[in-house]
């Protein structure tokens, strides 16, 4: 792969070093913005003009080090992969920041060709990556997705936080698939769909018949879902047994409940600081219209496949009603309704009343919201149009506005004057 059109960000205060690098790169056909101190850096890839492909770092800057840039970094998002260059005094900390997920370093001085072939050795394999989200395209799903592989690469206790349907039983498979467990067990358990006493012996009692959970998990991973739901008890014997440092990598799933102030449910503080080692959040399927399309295709593509006669594909209209939906079930509710949608299509293409079929009243289907407005504004002015007998100047005192404004709206809506 070449460097050409790459956009990188060198963090390098050296006027030499610096120089060199950017000259080299720029003669590969790279965008290389230049940067010499930590500050400006931190902002420049935090709120980029284009987003870099990846961050050439020193460890040693004026202001700080290249480890509290990538830290600073990490705390708000997944920061572009770093190739860090470093004198040997600083290879103890490059080492602790590739185990951190940081990408690759190489000591000063180092070759020219061996530098660009890491460097662009390091952006395939992030591209890799970010064609693999199976939370869609959207830089939140890739930035998602570049977390679990980060979460995958540790066995500290994961909290997966999101709204129900969006797929947080999905990421915590993804991130045992990723990880060095994948060939052990991974179960997971509702906590919301068991009783109280039900909980704790499906979790710790193991029985001649079957193990505990917590022990036919061991060197796999256990997914405790609707976390918020635990018992006391059940909390108490999970401390203790997080305490005893078990060999099975435990993820929790939480969804806020919607009509609840409560943050974290019932969950305990203590418990919860231990539970949220690696805290992850999945944004509402709405918040990412890409994904939302992206989905919809793949859904399309498995159950259209099914099909005895197979449909020619999505209407445009039927995208633009879905990404105009508000998802409440999120993943799950596209999947069901594309599910009964293209089981039961009937006509070539996939249209917005297969998607939507209660939309038949007009009401499941969500209008732009100039419709929802300019529909308001015809029932109201209708109203008190009737109301005043069609009387002009009394419907306009009604709806507090002045004659000359309701004549425009009553043109601009259509509505025709009785007198
Ligand atoms: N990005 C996605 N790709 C594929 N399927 C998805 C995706 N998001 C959600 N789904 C589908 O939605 C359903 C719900 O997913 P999952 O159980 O992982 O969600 P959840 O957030 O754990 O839900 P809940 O909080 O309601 O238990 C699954 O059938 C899954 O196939």
């Amino acid at each position: 792969m070449t460097l050409a059109n790459r956009h990188i960000a060198l963090v390098e205060d050296d006027e030499i070093m610096g120089g060199s690098i950017a000259q080299r790169l720029e003669l590969e056909g790279a965008h290389v913005i230049w940067m010499k101190t930590k500050t400006v850096a931190l902002g420049a890839i935090r709120t980029p003009h284009k987003k870099f492909d990846a961050v050439v770092c020193d460890i040693k800057l004026p202001d700080g080090t290249g480890e509290d840039l990538y830290m600073a970094l990490c705390d708000h998002s997944v920061p572009p992969p770093f190739l860090f260059v470093t004198g040997h005094g600083g290879v103890d900390q490059a080492v602790r920041l590739i185990h951190a997920g940081a990408a690759d370093y190489l000591t000063k001085p180092f070759n020219m060709d061996q530098f660009l072939a890491r460097l662009s050795g390091m952006i395939t394999a992030n591209q890799s990556e970010i064609g693999n989200s199976p939370f869609g395209v959207s830089p939140q799903a890739i930035d998602l997705h570049a977390t679990l592989t980060r979460a995958a690469s540790n066995d500290r206790p994961v909290y997966i936080k999101g709204n129900r349907g969006t797929g947080k039983g999905l990421a915590a498979r993804t991130i045992h698939k990723l990880s060095n467990r994948e060939s052990g067990p991974f179960q997971s358990v509702d906590l919301s769909r068991l009783t109280a006493s039900d909980q704790a012996n499906i979790l710790f009692d193991d029985t001649a018949e079957r193990p505990a959970l917590t022990r036919a998990t061991e060197d796999g991973t256990l997914y405790i879902s609707m976390i918020s739901h635990a018992t006391d008890t059940v909390q108490n014997l999970l401390q203790e047994w997080l305490l005893s440092e078990p060999t099975t990598r435990l993820i929790c799933g939480f969804t806020p409940d919607l009509n609840s102030s409560e943050t974290d449910g019932g969950v305990r503080l203590d418990l919860l600081q231990r539970l949220r080692a690696v805290d992850i959040f999945i944004p509402p399927l709405a918040s990412r219209p890409d994904d939302i399309l992206w989905l919809m295709r793949r859904f399309y593509d498995g159950f259209n496949a099914r099909r005895e006669k197979k449909l020619k594909g999505l209407s445009v209209r039927c995208e633009e009603a879905a990404v105009s939906y508000a998802w409440p079930g999120n993943g799950r509710e596209l999947r069901s309704k594309m599910e009964r949608a293209v089981s039961q299509a009937q006509g070539e293409v996939l249209f917005p009343l297969d998607l939507f079929p209660d939309a038949q009243d007009d009401t499941a289907v969500p209008r732009a919201l100039s419709d929802v407005r300019d529909g308001a504004e015809r029932a109201a002015i209708l109203a008190a149009l009737e109301q005043t007998d069609q009387h002009i100047l009394e419907a306009a005192k009604l709806l507090s506005i002045s004659r000359t404004t309701l004549w425009e709206k009553m043109k601009k809506l259509g509505i025709k004057s009785e007198h």
